[in-house]
């Protein structure tokens, strides 16, 4: 095995493209990769096709994303990790996976369609997981008229300012990943003009490099002979091939025996990296989606917290009943999903459209820590949104 190692030559930043199904987040993923591509020879990005992006049998018989995808690419200024995340309802779940790790989102509307039910759920769920900045592409621009575009992109500046995303700032950019995947020079350009967009826009987050090493785990694989590797972007910290790391939710102190970013090799991964850890020892059915590695002892894991949480109107998509004591949801906290009991106190009683403080209690430990952004999930649609206030 020698793979080229992974050269850190500029800022590393987590993207990707969220919004309603079948609006054309893959087909722009594919042209965002296209593009690039062909900037010239110097270019180091590697053109990956929608089939390669959708490639489970079911999605490229459904022709939707059901998984979430990574690709990488660069611009003249970064090296991106970009997850396209599904748009289908029933996968809302994968898509909260995805912008957990986000530093930067692009929204996805389709300019034939406009802002639909997943377009405003995405939304409200990247401002609870913390993703801080919203680039629009209004796709499908080939195929619409200007009127109605025009129209749409009023529609989703209001959206983007009802969520705290300050609509009038938020750059949108009329696109079109089809034509830009055929070539079409005044497409490409518009793809161009996207980049330049998220590159500007986006602003490069802090990094914590000097915390205790935190990733929480998107995906578990096993590579034949090699052992079991879980996937994830570093929330926080350093880690290095030979690192000890406690698995939580597993329960397991291991060594870190292998790391690597997009099938490179590296020595070191640092906060908002992207990456694959090869752990020594770990039996694949032992860690989930959810768990988290962390520096050994530098978390305390922890079952009941506070939280103020906004209860989605039915309007919304959420309940048309209130909640009370004793509900019984999901709970969507980094990359984990867990039931947990819901008190409210001396309130009792949540209707929809409120506000409330409430005491839960999870089914399991999870890092809790004050100011954590999750959602609440119940029957297969979003019906809260709130933020730890105290942990314990
Ligand atoms: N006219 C036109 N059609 C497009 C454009 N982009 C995508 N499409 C078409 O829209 C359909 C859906 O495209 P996808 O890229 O699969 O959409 P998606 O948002 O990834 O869908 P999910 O991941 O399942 O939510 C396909 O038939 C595309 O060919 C575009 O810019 N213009
Ligand atoms: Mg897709």
């Amino acid at each position: 095995m020698s793979k080229t190692a992974y050269v850190r030559t500029k800022p590393h930043l987590n993207i990707g493209t969220m919004g309603h199904v079948d609006h054309g987040k893959t087909t722009l993923t594919a042209a965002i990769t296209k593009v690039l591509a062909e900037r010239g020879a110097d270019s180091t990005t590697q053109y990956v096709s929608f089939d390669r992006i959708d490639r489970a049998p079911e999605e490229a018989a459904r022709g939707i994303t059901i998984n979430i995808a990574h690709v990488e690419y660069e611009t003249d200024t970064r090296h991106y990790a970009h997850v396209d995340m599904p748009g289908h309802a029933d996968y809302v779940k994968n898509m909260v996976t995805g912008a957990a790790q986000l530093d930067g989102a692009i929204l996805v509307v389709s300019a034939l369609d406009g802002i639909m039910p997943q377009t405003a759920e995405h939304v409200l769920l990247a401002r609870q997981v913390g993703v801080d900045h919203i680039v629009v592409a209004l796709n499908k621009a080939d195929a619409g008229e200007e009127e109605l575009t025009d129209l749409v992109e009023l529609e989703v500046r209001d959206l983007l300012t009802a969520h705290g995303y300050g609509g009038d700032a938020v750059p949108v950019v009329r696109v079109s990943g089809l034509r830009a995947l055929e070539g079409d020079p005044r497409w490409t350009a518009s793809v161009e003009a996207l980049l330049d967009a998220v590159d500007t826009y986006v602003p490069m987050p802090e990094r914590y490099l000097d915390a205790p090493f935190l990733l929480s785990v998107e995906n578990v694989l096993t590579i034949t002979g090699r052992g079991t590797v879980v996937t994830g972007a570093v929330e926080r910290g350093t880690v290095h091939v030979g690192d000890r790391v406690e698995v939580l939710g597993a329960s397991v102190e291991t060594v870190v025996t292998g790391l690597e970013t997009f099938g490179k090799p590296m020595d070191e991964a640092q906060a908002g990296d992207n990456v694959a850890l090869l752990l020594r020892g770990v039996a694949r059915d032992t860690v989930r989606r959810g768990h988290v590695v962390a520096a050994p002892g530098s978390v305390v894991p922890a079952r009941r917290f506070s939280a103020r949480v906004y209860v989605l109107s039915a309007r919304e998509g959420g309940r048309s009943t209130p909640v009370a004591t004793g509900y019984r949801p999901q709970f969507y906290i980094r990359t984990a999903d867990v039931v947990g009991d819901v008190d409210l106190g001396e309130v009792a009683v949540a209707r929809p459209g409120d506000t409330v403080t409430m005491t839960v209690e999870l089914g399991r430990d999870v890092p809790l820590e004050t100011g954590l952004g999750f959602a609440i999930r119940e029957g297969g649609r979003t019906v809260g949104a709130g933020t730890v206030t105290t942990v314990g």
